[in-house]
């Protein structure tokens, strides 16, 4: 089984690859295909024909995006919707044209409209407007399901779509502006912790909830879909509804995710809000009956995750991305 990991040097990709390398350890016969972003520019469509058409994957896991938090999605609505429609038709349409029958691809649980019924349920796709933040954002990774799903009713392939709450652990980008606000929380409280500032400020009110899902869940997540047999993916889904939630089932106030932070890096002192900043969504909450009727629940709680993920963050300061 050839398997093409695009984005392994990310956060998410990094866990998948990880968690097939292992299996590979075990036994499985698994050739594990990948190439960096500076080998291979996902968004090139004659650099992604070339490629496909030589490494002739069995297996595509569609890892690789142009991905950030409010504040980057805000600024760059250009690159993230550019980017993005790119990366999924090269990857999804030469997938197929390289003979590719499985595909995985990973959208976001910003595709539901922002005054959604909570938990958000996979077939409230489309049916309101969408947060403006990430709009650009979202209308690529709908447009992503919505290639996954044309290509299966038209050539009969197996092309599949997992949506992700936000997602935080080891291989998080941390930089102080583009991050989503777990990582960028963890800086800010660790440094605030180390130079003894009598108070840290957090974005918007601070009354936005979120729900989050260790990176170790999600690819244990992924890959349980990607295994599902045929049947059983399609008879969990529908032709035009082939998405799959994954997420905890548990959501927090951004404040009290704060508080979290703070205890956890050691920080005493108080905590202030910015209401000139966006809070996004109210609130986003997935509603993950679907895996769970399947057989699959997230194990990793979200205090020992962020501690797990705090002791990582140390370990790796001087390595962080730009
Ligand atoms: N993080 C989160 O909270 C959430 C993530 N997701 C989704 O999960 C997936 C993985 O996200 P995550 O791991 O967090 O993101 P990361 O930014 O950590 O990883 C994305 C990877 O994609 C690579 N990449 C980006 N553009 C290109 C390109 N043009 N050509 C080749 N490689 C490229 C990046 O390489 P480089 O860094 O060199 O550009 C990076 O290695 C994405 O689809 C994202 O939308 C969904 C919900 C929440
Ligand atoms: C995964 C998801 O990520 C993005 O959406 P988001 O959920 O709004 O992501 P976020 O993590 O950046 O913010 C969550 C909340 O937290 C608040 N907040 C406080 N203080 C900081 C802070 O310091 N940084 C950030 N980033 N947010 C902060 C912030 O104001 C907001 O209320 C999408 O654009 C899209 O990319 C997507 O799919």
């Amino acid at each position: 089984m050839r398997i093409y990991v695009a984005g392994h040097r990310g956060m998410v990709g990094g866990a998948i690859l990880r968690r097939l390398e292992a299996r590979r350890a075990a036994g499985e016969d698994l050739a594990l295909i990948t190439r960096t972003h500076a080998e291979l520019d996902l968004t090139d469509q004659a650099q992604v024909a070339d490629f496909m058409a030589e490494a002739r994957p069995d297996v595509v896991i569609l890892a690789a995006a142009k991905v950030g938090g409010i504040h980057a999605n805000n600024t760059y609505p250009a690159e993230f919707i550019y980017e993005n429609l790119m990366i999924e038709c090269n990857v999804i349409h030469q997938a197929y044209a390289a003979g590719v029958r499985r595909l995985l691809q990973l959208g976001s649980s910003c595709i539901y409209p922002r005054a959604v019924p909570q938990p958000m349920r996979e077939d409230a796709l489309l049916t309101g407007v969408l947060e403006p933040t990430n709009e650009p954002y979202a209308i690529a990774k709908i447009a992503g399901i919505k290639l996954c799903e044309s290509y299966n009713r038209q050539y009969g392939v197996d092309y599949r779509s997992v949506m992700p709450t936000n997602l935080y652990g080891p291989g998080d980008n941390f930089h102080p502006e583009n991050s989503h606000v777990l990582p960028a929380l963890i800086r800010r409280f660790h440094e605030a912790a180390r130079d003894g500032a009598e108070s840290v400020t957090i974005w918007g009110t601070g009354t936005p909830r979120r729900e989050f899902l260790h990176v170790d869940d999600m690819a244990e997540a992924s890959l349980f879909v990607l295994d599902l047999d045929a049947e059983t993916y399609a008879a969990n889904t529908q032709p035009m509804l082939s998405h799959i939630n994954v997420g905890t089932g548990e959501d927090i106030a951004i404040l009290d995710l704060a508080h979290m932070v703070a205890e956890v890096t050691g920080f005493a002192g108080q905590i202030e809000t910015d209401p000139s900043k966006p809070d996004g969504t109210m609130r986003k909450l997935m509603d993950v009956s679907r895996l769970a009727d399947m057989g699959w629940s997230a194990r990793i709680g979200l205090r020992d995750g962020v501690e797990e993920t705090y002791r990582w963050f140390l370990a790796n300061q001087d390595s962080f991305r730009a």
